[in-house]
């Protein structure tokens, strides 16, 4: 079991506020930390690998305490068993995808990056270096890398949000896939809301430094009050003008949906605007790609 309960004054953009989060997490289950840029996601994975200090609270890792400000102990990042993963791969340049697996290991066990190498699919990119590399296949490295140290916790900050939509996909799927067989405890930080609902166990959504709400994914996203069947949060692109109606152009995930504005609409709606998009009287066809 993992608790942490910690706090720690952060200095934003609009001034300072505290990030305060109480958050427990059962072995095996994958928890996502949803919310807007600045709310404080990353400084909280930071913290639970000891890459920042708390000003107060307590971490406890399968029954390790990893920080405690009153018994004053912090482990060093070192002695914390963390995978970390993140935007950028960080990968070592001049060394190879398995130079790179072995250099991260304590005790080097060849024949452990071999089995790896093998039940990750990159065998065939064990000689190659980062740089020759898709940015998919760097990320995967990067994940096989914090796996390899059998990490109490794997935390995942923005790992795919450099990656094409298609890559992102099966790479989503490949994290899921990883966190089953070698039974992780992870925590994703993500602001893709399709992601976050497709991987999480449990979502909290952060905000200003609080997690405001947790639940499952359904839970978070579509337990909303009101009757509609169908809808989705976004942007209006554009508004133009055909005969007597008026069309809005809507980004919908990586596409583009076309809807009817009523006289009312106009009046209140423009070009940047965030809108639910809805569909009341009718269910939306699902047709398979
Ligand atoms: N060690 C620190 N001390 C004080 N303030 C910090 C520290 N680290 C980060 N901050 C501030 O805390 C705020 C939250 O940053 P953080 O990177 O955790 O947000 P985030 O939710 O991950 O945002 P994003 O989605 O943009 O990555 C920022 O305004 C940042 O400047």
């Amino acid at each position: 079991m993992i608790h942490l309960s910690v706090s720690k004054t952060l200095s934003g953009t609009q001034g300072t506020f505290e990030l305060s989060v109480d958050l427990s997490l059962q072995p095996g289950t994958l928890q996502t930390l949803y919310g807007k840029s600045g709310s404080g996601k990353s400084t909280l994975l930071r913290i639970l690998a000891g890459l920042v200090k708390p000003d107060s609270g307590h971490i406890e890792v399968n029954g390790q305490i990893w920080f405690d400000s009153t018994a004053r102990i912090n482990l060093p990042p070192q002695k914390r068993k963390v995978g970390l993963v993140f935007q950028d791969y960080s990968l070592f340049p001049t060394m190879t995808v398995k130079e790179n697996l072995l250099f991260a290991q304590e005790k080097r066990d060849e024949q452990k990056v071999n089995r790896l190498l093998e039940l990750t699919d990159l065998q065939a990119l064990k000689h190659r270096y980062p740089a020759t590399l898709s940015g998919g296949q760097q990320q995967r490295v990067a994940l096989a890398r914090a796996i390899l140290r059998e990490p109490h916790i794997l935390l995942l900050d923005e790992p795919l949000s450099a990656l094409d939509q298609v890559t992102r996909n099966r790479l989503q799927d490949e994290i899921l896939n990883f966190h089953k067989r070698f039974r992780l405890t992870t925590i994703l930080v993500s602001h893709d809301k399709q992601e976050v609902f497709k991987l999480s166990d449990t979502v909290n959504v952060l905000d200003r430094g609080g997690i405001i709400r947790s639940g499952t994914p359904l839970q978070v996203f579509l337990d909303r009050k009101s009757s509609n069947k169908f809808s989705f949060a976004s942007t209006i692109l554009s508004i133009r003008q055909v005969d007597c109606i008026y069309l809005a152009v809507i980004g919908a995930g990586n596409e583009l949906v076309e809807v009817v504005l009523s006289e009312s609409d106009i009046a209140t709606l423009k070009v940047g605007d965030e809108v639910l998009v809805a569909s009341k009287a009718f269910n939306p066809i699902v047709i398979k790609l």
